[in-house]
């Protein structure tokens, strides 16, 4: 069960799913990402890409708390994230995650443990929960693999069951950290319609990925992160545009690089005010 909503501080910030304002994280004495300004909607499908080591990762885990944020506020369905503890809420896919070997379990009990963040964890699950745990795996496409071990699964279906049990506890957003990373290309094109059915379900998702690929044609945004800040946040046919023109202007260079002097890029919108980066 849902626990009690919580009361938004922000009245106008009601669909905001996150905000981030003046934002910075990093480690120890090291900033990775400063003056982050983002804001993500409700029913936003939001690609967050970048170079290696840009801090992608560092910032999704900023937003989840997992990290230690040095300036700026996080706030979370409208609520700081100090005082929001309704976690259920976001659903969270690590990066590089895959099940341990020594994991003896079916997928359907994995997937079942994500139900039970919902419910709490001294909860049992009843006939409605496991309606929603069986959801889960046919929208990941394994409900014919439910009761597999997981260990017998390859990485693209361990990944997916992983997928399953952030959705068993019905998240209202879904954080992704390179779910396509690491898994054959097959499992690539599964994984993109998976996320294109959830498209269809209308899970508010961001993921985190080096290449947009298969996922591009599913998004309705896509924010750059590279030297250490936002250099671009706007709709996909923006950043078609952007990108044609700065391969345009210089035919060598990397284009995240190139992002980062192109001054209309620069100065891009760092909030999805416009409506292009919103799904109708
Ligand atoms: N736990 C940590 N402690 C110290 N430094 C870290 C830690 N995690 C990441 N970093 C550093 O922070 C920077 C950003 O890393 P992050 O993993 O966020 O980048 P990324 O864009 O997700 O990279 P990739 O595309 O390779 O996954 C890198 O320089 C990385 O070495």
């Amino acid at each position: 069960m849902r626990s009690a909503p919580l009361v938004p501080r922000h009245p106008e910030a009601l669909d905001a799913v996150v905000t981030l304002r003046g934002a910075a994280f990093g480690y120890g004495d090291r900033p990775v990402l400063t003056d982050v300004d983002l804001t993500i909607h409700s029913g936003e499908i939001v690609a967050i890409v970048g170079p290696n080591g840009s801090g992608k990762s560092t910032l999704m885990k900023g937003v989840l708390g997992l990290n230690e944020r040095t300036a700026g506020s996080v706030s979370l369905f409208g609520v700081d994230s100090g005082d929001f503890h309704d976690r259920a809420r976001i659903g969270y896919v690590p990066q590089r995650h895959t099940l341990s070997a020594s994991v003896r379990a079916t997928a359907e009990e994995i997937v079942s443990t994500g139900r039970l963040a919902r419910i709490g964890w001294l909860g049992r699950l009843r006939a409605a929960d496991r309606q929603v745990v069986a959801r889960a795996l046919e929208v990941v496409g394994l409900a014919d693999r439910a009761s597999a071990e997981v260990s017998t699964l390859s990485g693209g279906q361990q990944r997916r069951v992983l997928i399953a049990r952030a959705l068993a506890a019905e998240p209202d957003v879904l954080i992704m950290d390179e779910p396509t990373a690491g898994v054959d290309a097959a499992s690539q094109h599964v994984l993109a319609d998976v996320l294109g059915r959830l498209v269809e379900r209308d899970v508010t998702m961001v993921i985190v990925t080096h290449e947009l690929g298969a996922l591009e044609r599913l998004l309705t945004r896509i924010v750059v992160v590279d030297g250490g800040r936002l250099r671009f946040d706007g709709s996909p046919q923006e950043y078609a545009h952007a990108r044609d023109r700065v391969h345009h202007d210089h035919d060598s260079h990397h284009h995240d690089h190139e992002l980062d002097g192109h001054p209309s890029l620069a100065h891009g919108p760092l909030d999805s005010t416009h409506p292009e980066g919103r799904r109708p």
